[in-house]
């Protein structure tokens, strides 16, 4: 997935990450600064969203589309879309542009509204990634973890960047006997949770042991 990027997809990150470094030091406003994953943490969403089982990619919390890009690369490389979900209609603009500019309409759903009113209406979702507003986590974890398959998996960044603000949620995730769950420390710290019941291998068997057979 990552090697070889197609150069349009390659520019437009590049050109969002130099964004995103002048937001965070030149007084932009909050609700207009993009926010982004750093891209080790995009990198590692891609690559639970290639590994996660059948099921369709959600985002909630586009900004102007930079982690789409990386569970796009996921969604091609499975064969699978993403569906992404943005509130402002300022950056859904962004992220329109952005999923023009890279080549990747084919693979992405882009939705504008607050994802608590319109994440009901998913079924069947393989991997879920929460970067939206710190107090909506609650809500939208409730209302994914059902839309799960068994074996899905759901990814919540911030967690410790945002530790005050989102400790009583992860202790929370971490003690929800519905899912097993770990705090990862890569970027801004991501909570990751996985919905138990599909078997570890395709077709639902262990495949044979190395010399299994053999007298
Ligand atoms: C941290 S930024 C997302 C950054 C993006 N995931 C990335 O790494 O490129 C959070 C975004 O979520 C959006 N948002 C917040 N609450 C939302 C909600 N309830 N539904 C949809 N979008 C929401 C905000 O407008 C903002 O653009």
């Amino acid at each position: 997935m990552f090697h070889d990027l197609p150069e349009a997809l390659r520019a437009r990150m590049a050109e969002l990450e130099a964004i995103d470094a002048r937001d965070r030091t030149d007084g932009t406003p909050h609700r207009r600064r993009l926010r982004q994953v750093p891209p080790e943490t995009g990198r590692f969403l891609a690559l639970l969203a290639a590994a996660a089982p059948a099921g369709a990619i959600v985002e909630v919390g586009t900004s102007a589309g930079y982690s789409t890009l990386w569970l796009a690369l996921a969604a091609r490389a499975s064969g699978r879309t993403v569906t992404t979900f943005e509130v402002l209609p300022e950056k859904v603009a962004l992220a329109r542009e952005t999923f023009a500019r890279a080549g990747v309409e084919d693979v992405v759903r882009l939705v504008e509204g607050d994802a608590r009113d319109r994440v009901a209406g998913l079924d069947a979702v393989g991997f879920a990634f929460l970067d939206a507003e710190k107090g909506a986590y609650p809500a939208l974890y409730e209302a994914l973890l059902p839309r799960l398959v068994p074996g899905g998996l759901l990814a919540a960044d911030n967690v410790l960047s945002h530790a005050e603000a989102l400790g009583p949620f992860v202790d929370r995730v971490l003690g929800d006997r519905r899912v097993d769950a770990v705090v990862v420390p890569i970027g801004k710290g991501v909570l990751l949770a996985r919905r138990p019941g599909a078997r570890a291998t395709a077709g639902g068997a262990e495949p044979p042991a190395a010399g299994a057979g053999k007298a």
